[in-house]
């Protein structure tokens, strides 16, 4: 469903946010990636998603070559950024048949897919609320059923619950669990969670400084007693919550 091979991002100003990165996940798989704040996740994930282009190595994601067919990718993966947007401005169904709409869907179409994507995500009842009314868990949830309307193979989810009480969290992993086991969604997760990767991820893959440094099953890495939290901190010499020492700089 997704294959790398030396993908890299340099951004204008110099910054090597991504270096060389290969990566094999296979259909139907809840993959983790690890990584402190800086370490490239962000990045790695926008050009998994055609929103940035790569400066070096190739990439097919969802069966499409990433630089020849980005209209092709897009049309098969759904991609929920971090949290921390504008909420969007219409009631919740409004929203959806907007979106509906951008994807050429029909009126008929829009109206039996936002039903299935609103139930899916345990939002039935909540189709005339405004997004901004919604609580932290509902909002997450939301933007998952908005990136679900056009049916993807393939989800991306930046940091899916940070911020989120325990409740919630443990509530989204169910729905996200739940997506794999009916529709056999792949599903690509950034998180800092190291508990969440170790509850939800088939396997996980650790960035540090814009490369893989480590990749397994959790059950594979936590040798020796050890949890993922240690292994981490082995790995990378830091905990994962800790500030990465990359350059900040964010430019264009
Ligand atoms: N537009 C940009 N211009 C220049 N540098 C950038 C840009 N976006 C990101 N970077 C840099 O690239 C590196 C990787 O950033 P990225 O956002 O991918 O990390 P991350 O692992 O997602 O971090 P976080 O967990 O904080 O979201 C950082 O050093 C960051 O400052």
């Amino acid at each position: 469903m997704i294959n790398t091979m030396g993908l890299s991002k340099t951004f204008k100003g110099g910054a090597e946010a991504v270096r060389g990165v290969d990566i094999c996940v296979e259909q139907g798989e809840i993959v983790g990636f690890l990584g402190q704040n800086g370490a490239g996740k962000t990045t790695t994930m926008r050009l998994l998603t055609t929103l940035l282009r790569p400066t070096a190595g190739t990439a097919t994601v969802a069966g499409h070559d990433l630089i020849g067919a980005p209209k092709e990718v897009r049309r098969r993966i759904g991609y929920v950024a971090q949290s921390g947007a504008m909420p969007p401005v219409s009631p919740v169904k409004g929203e959806l048949e907007l979106q509906g709409m951008l994807y050429g869907l029909s009126r008929r179409e829009v109206a039996a897919r936002a039903e299935e994507v609103l139930a899916r995500m345990e939002l039935t009842g909540l189709e005339t609320a405004f997004p901004a009314a919604l609580s932290g868990g509902q909002r997450r949830r939301f933007d998952i059923a908005f990136a679900l309307l056009h049916d993807p193979a393939l989800l991306f989810l930046d940091e899916p619950t940070t911020g989120l009480d325990p409740g919630s969290r443990a509530n989204l992993w169910d729905l996200i669990r739940s997506l794999r086991a009916d529709q056999g969604m792949t599903v690509f997760l950034s998180t800092h969670y190291l508990d969440e990767a170790d509850a939800l991820c088939d396997r996980v893959l650790i960035i540090d400084h814009g490369r893989i440094v480590a990749e397994g099953a959790p059950a594979a890495l936590k040798t020796g007693g050890r949890t993922l939290d240690d292994v981490f901190l082995d790995i990378t010499g830091r905990s994962p919550r800790e500030q990465s020492d990359v350059p900040t700089g964010k430019e264009a």
